[in-house]
């Protein structure tokens, strides 16, 4: 059972000499702002590794940077909570199978791997192109204003599988790894999802995703009121709360993070959804943030509340709104410029400048 997996916590022992390391670097002390947070926090994620040590101290290698998108479909789309039909979940597939997307193009600008996953969009792509993963649970989820969107073994199978193939990834050789989505309608599953998990009011979670109008916004804040109406969440755990009211990307997301938690590599968080997911895995177990690194703060609605929820600090912060793994990749470039000053920039002794403090 993955609920049952053990994330161990960072050790945080060596923190001091890191940012003793840090503050040797030709600089004033501070100066390189959250990236020498996110240069500690890589420092101490990769401490133990015996490959990592040189006379200077830790050394920082990021390898096969990588970006999952898991795409899955909703049953709450039918309820109109989008701009777009549950259709369009796999039209986007195939465009980033075609790498005409978004995210395709930071990928691509940005050096990073790029893995398309089928969890369970409605309909099937056949023949199976080369370049997709198919780990679907079903044609998409049921309605969850109406019934579960799917049954607890459905999650848990859809979390072990998120699971599996994050622990391939990293078994192929990847230490920095991304994750990012693709589901008409999941923000409404999202928000449920946060709502459910926080007790925030769903007027405070409920958000415009792609860009709905006001009347859409009423239908999607009644069809998730009405879902936590039937629900006692106190009483339900992780897995039984994800089966009500996720999806399957989501889910799958959810054992995705939690497997690159347990082998202690570096998760890059996307937008709301991938935020959310996050949230649950470390509801399952707690130590899994101290893996995270919050690549931005977006636009819809909730993503700041969510991200104030598990005291994240992002990057970025661009009025971003489209997921995909998107934030994830604008990210990766500043996560390799801190392992790169952690590693290469000169030291006052080195360069011989002058230490002022
Ligand atoms: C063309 C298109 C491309 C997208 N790429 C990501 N999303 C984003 O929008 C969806 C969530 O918003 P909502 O809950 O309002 O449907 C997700 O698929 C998310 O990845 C897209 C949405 C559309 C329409
Ligand atoms: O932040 C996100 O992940 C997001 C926001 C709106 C629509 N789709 C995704």
């Amino acid at each position: 059972m993955i609920l049952d997996i053990v994330v161990p916590a960072l050790d945080k022992s060596r923190l001091n000499e890191i940012i003793h390391q840090i503050n040797n670097k030709t600089k004033p002390l501070g100066a390189l702002g959250d990236l020498e947070k996110i240069a500690s926090q890589l420092a101490l994620i990769q401490q133990n590794e015996e490959h990592n040590q040189n006379n200077q101290g830790i050394e920082i290698k990021l390898s096969k940077p990588s970006i999952l998108v898991f795409a899955g479909d909703h049953g709450i789309a039918a309820q109109g909570v989008s701009i777009a039909p549950s259709e369009v979940t796999q039209q986007m597939v195939l465009n980033f199978l075609a790498g005409g997307a978004a995210i395709n193009c930071f990928c691509l600008a940005n050096d990073i791997d790029f893995k398309i996953i089928d969890a369970g969009i409605k309909t099937e792509i056949t023949p199976t192109p080369e370049n997709l993963i198919v780990q679907r649970i079903q044609a998409g989820t049921q309605d969850f204003s109406i019934t579960s969107a799917m049954s607890v073994e459905q999650a848990n199978q859809a979390i072990q599988l998120g699971f599996v193939l994050t622990q391939s990834i990293i078994d192929q050789g990847c230490n920095l790894i991304g994750f990012g989505e693709m589901g008409i309608a999941n923000t409404s599953s999202a928000s449920a999802l946060l709502s459910a998990f926080t007790g925030i009011e769903v007027k405070e979670t409920v958000g415009l995703g792609t860009g709905i109008s006001n009347q859409q916004l009423t239908t999607k804040l009644t069809c998730i009121e009405k879902a936590l109406a039937r629900l006692s969440v106190t009483e339900m755990k992780p897995d039984e709360i994800l089966a009500e009211l996720g999806g399957f990307e989501i889910a799958q997301i959810v054992g995705a993070i939690l497997a690159a938690a347990q082998r202690q590599k570096t998760i890059v968080i996307d937008g709301f959804i991938v935020t959310v997911a996050a949230l649950i895995a470390t509801r399952i177990q707690a130590n899994a943030l101290d893996y995270m690194i919050f690549s931005h703060s977006g636009d819809e609605k909730a993503h700041q509340t969510v991200l104030g929820e598990l005291n994240a600090k992002p990057l970025l912060k661009l009025g971003l709104r489209l997921g995909e793994g998107t934030g994830a990749a604008l990210a990766m470039p500043l996560i390799k410029c801190a392992a790169e000053f952690f590693n290469n920039m000169a030291t006052f002794d080195s360069a011989a400048v002058e230490k002022v403090v």
